[in-house]
């Protein structure tokens, strides 16, 4: 299979994380017999310094045509400032709105080996497997925004369409997995999830071997540590997916493992780690790859539909993780070019023929 790819490395570490990941896709295709063309365009903070734009026509005009985008992260000090009229945060939002990719599927394990960073130390780690679905492109993100001298403003507006696609995905995304859904939403307060609650309540009855139970969010927030293995699939509204990830990151044991695809409907899908740019870590070389690289296998999986090669990557990673090296991040010492090393080593560990049967059919 011949596939185009635009990469999006963006500002901090988001380069970093990206070099690795294209490397082992490079390294995939060299072993299975794909052909992999990178193209490689700016957004974020490097795209305001070189352009003024955070989102440049060209990176949006080269994401449309291609087969699939991988994203680094954006953002960082240099461009915070609260009176700057452009910001790097700007592109990501622009570009996932332009491609329409309203379902972002963040998935949560967490490896056994990494079991001791977690918060929970016990059988409750066990078997966690959740699948978040969070809504990405409506809510308080994409809301008019009012701002004077003593007062500030952002709308959160939800339509019934955007709350019954996205739950529509992740009913049927549950229908592959453990056939049940949480809706995660503050019906007690937000009219906008009352909203919520009775689309999905309603959507939910076309799915009636998923069982369906919806959970407020503040209280989600205590559940999800205390007894993460209830859960299979998760879909809530944009922020408060945004926020239940990253708490979901300290069960696996660092923000820097956890990927994330986002779909559309018959559109270019992209794909980046939950993590931001790392400012703190930055240029040091010690970021963790293994989030933008399981992004990449998500990428394979949903965009090109090589689940075979999907799969050997997360194997790859599984495998690093449970012999090493392992990053800062995770009580290691090895940097992101080692981790690199070794997953791309791994890959030879865990292939298997249909892994390498593209290379033996091209001889
Ligand atoms: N998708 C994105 O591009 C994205 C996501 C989140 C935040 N951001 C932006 O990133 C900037 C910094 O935000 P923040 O500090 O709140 O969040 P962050 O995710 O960048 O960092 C939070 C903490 O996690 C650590 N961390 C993150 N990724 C890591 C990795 N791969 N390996 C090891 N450690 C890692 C950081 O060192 C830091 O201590 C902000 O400008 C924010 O808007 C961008
Ligand atoms: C940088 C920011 C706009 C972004 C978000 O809130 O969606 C980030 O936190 C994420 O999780 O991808
Ligand atoms: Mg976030």
């Amino acid at each position: 299979m011949k596939a185009r790819i635009v990469t999006l490395p963006g500002d901090g570490v988001g380069p970093e994380v990206l070099d690795a990941a294209v490397a082992v896709l490079e390294a995939v295709a060299e072993r299975s017999g794909h052909s992999f063309e990178f193209e490689s365009h700016l957004i974020g903070g490097c795209a305001i310094d070189a352009t003024g734009e955070p989102l440049p026509a060209a990176t949006l005009e080269a994401c449309k045509k291609a087969d699939a985008v991988l994203l680094g992260a954006v953002g960082g000090p240099k461009w915070s400032d609260p009176q700057a009229k452009v910001r790097p945060e700007q592109g990501l939002l622009a570009i996932r709105a332009a491609l329409g990719v309203y379902a972002n599927l963040r998935p949560l394990q967490v490896h056994p080996a990494l079991a001791s960073l977690s918060p929970l130390k016990n059988e409750k780690l066990k078997h966690v497997d959740v699948l978040f679905v969070r809504e990405l492109t409506g809510g308080a993100y994409f809301g008019a925004k009012t701002r004077t001298t003593d007062t500030a403003t952002d709308e959160c507006k939800y339509t019934v369409a955007e709350v019954e696609r996205v739950t529509r995905r992740a009913f049927a995304l549950a229908r592959e997995r453990r056939q049940h859904v949480t809706s995660v939403d503050k019906a007690n307060v937000l009219e906008t999830s009352r909203l919520w609650r009775s689309t999905v309540t309603r959507i939910a009855t076309e799915y009636p071997d998923v069982k369906l139970e919806h959970q407020l969010v503040d209280s989600m927030a205590m559940l999800l540590l205390t007894q993460p293995a209830r859960y299979d699939v998760i879909v809530t509204e944009n922020l408060f997916g945004d926020i239940l990830t990253d708490e979901a990151a300290a069960l696996a044991g660092s923000l820097g493992l956890l990927p994330s695809a986002s779909l559309g409907e018959g559109t270019v899908g992209l794909y980046e780690p939950i993590h931001g740019s790392a400012p703190d870590i930055a240029g040091q070389g010690v970021a963790n790859p293994l989030g933008a690289i399981l992004s990449a296998a998500m990428l394979l999986r949903h965009s090109l539909d090589l689940d075979v090669e999907a799969t050997t990557i997360e194997a790859a990673v599984s495998h690093v993780l449970s012999n090493g090296p392992h990053s800062r991040d995770i009580g290691g010492k090895a940097g992101t070019a080692a981790i690199r090393d070794a997953v791309i080593a791994a890959l030879d560990d865990v292939a298997t023929p249909a892994f390498l049967s593209g290379l033996r059919a091209c001889g």
